[in-house]
């Protein structure tokens, strides 16, 4: 997806987004946990996006913590518990992105889908569309709240229930390919693709259940690679370079 902005228009393209951001933006490539400079970085990037005038709602993943499969692949820890860990994982990420925010002048609250009262906000629905009224950048941690589920189906849930205009999905590649570009060097990559067609490639570049809901629900996603400094405000603007996952 590219396309020229128009200079006579005012209004942003899009009048709300979520932006869905791979834990992987917080640590050094490669590494895990978070690394301080990284955390700067993405911050910085966020601002930049929230400044345009779009309301912005970010899901962050936790791959930098606690992928729940790989903690229960040994089986010494069951997967239901290895998930709620994984999902702990994203709020402790939520919270660095909430604090470098504030510290770089957003606004920004933390609504967590499980009830950790002392440290976020519970997900209310109607308190995250007021936040985002208000000029907040709002994060959603603990994805859907549930174990077996993947913060890519967060995103998806979210989004269908904030109203949001489209899915954005900042991660290490720059789009989405016929097979995995990280594994496969001749993988192709699409400017654009119908949800039909990822769903049936089995595309994993997000999880089916993410692709489904937002294709029953209408709303496009775009696959960019998040490292290219200056892109998710671009992109936030309409005028980056990804793939479209459209209807
Ligand atoms: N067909 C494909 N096209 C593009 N990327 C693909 C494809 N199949 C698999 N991938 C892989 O999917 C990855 C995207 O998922 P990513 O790791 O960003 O998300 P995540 O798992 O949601 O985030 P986190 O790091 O927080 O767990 C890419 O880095 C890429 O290697
Ligand atoms: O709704 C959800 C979201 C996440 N999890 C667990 O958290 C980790 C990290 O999320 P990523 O999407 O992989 O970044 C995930 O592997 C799950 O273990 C969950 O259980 N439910």
């Amino acid at each position: 997806m590219s396309s020229t902005p128009d200079p006579s228009a005012s209004e942003p393209r899009y009048r709300r987004v979520l932006l869905k951001l791979s834990g992987e933006a917080l640590c050094r490539s490669g590494e895990f946990g978070i690394d301080a400079e990284e955390l700067r970085l993405i911050g910085g990037e966020i601002v930049k996006a929230a400044k345009q005038g779009t309301q912005l709602a970010v899901v962050v993943g936790g791959g930098n913590m606690i992928r729940g499969a790989a903690m229960a692949k040994d089986g010494v820890i069951e997967q239901a518990t290895a998930d709620y860990m994984g999902m702990l994982g994203t709020v402790i990420n939520a919270l660095a992105l909430k604090e470098v925010l504030e510290k770089l002048g957003q606004p920004a609250r933390v609504l967590s889908a499980i009830n950790l009262s002392s440290v976020a906000e519970t997900f209310i629905r109607g308190r995250a569309i007021r936040h985002l009224e208000k000029g907040r950048v709002v994060i959603f941690a603990a994805g859907t709240g549930n174990p077996f589920f993947t913060t890519d189906s967060g995103a998806a849930l979210r989004a269908t229930e904030i109203g949001a205009d489209v899915v954005l999905k900042a991660t290490k590649v720059d789009g989405v390919y016929d097979k995995d570009p990280v594994k496969y060097p001749d993988a192709v990559r699409f400017e654009r693709l119908s949800f039909d067609e990822a769903i049936d490639r089995r595309l994993a570049v997000m999880d089916l259940a993410a692709f489904t809901m937002c294709k029953d629900n209408g709303i496009p996603i775009v696959v960019f690679n998040m490292k290219t400094p200056g892109h998710i405000a671009e992109v936030v603007a309409g005028v980056g370079h990804g793939t479209l996952v459209e209807p």
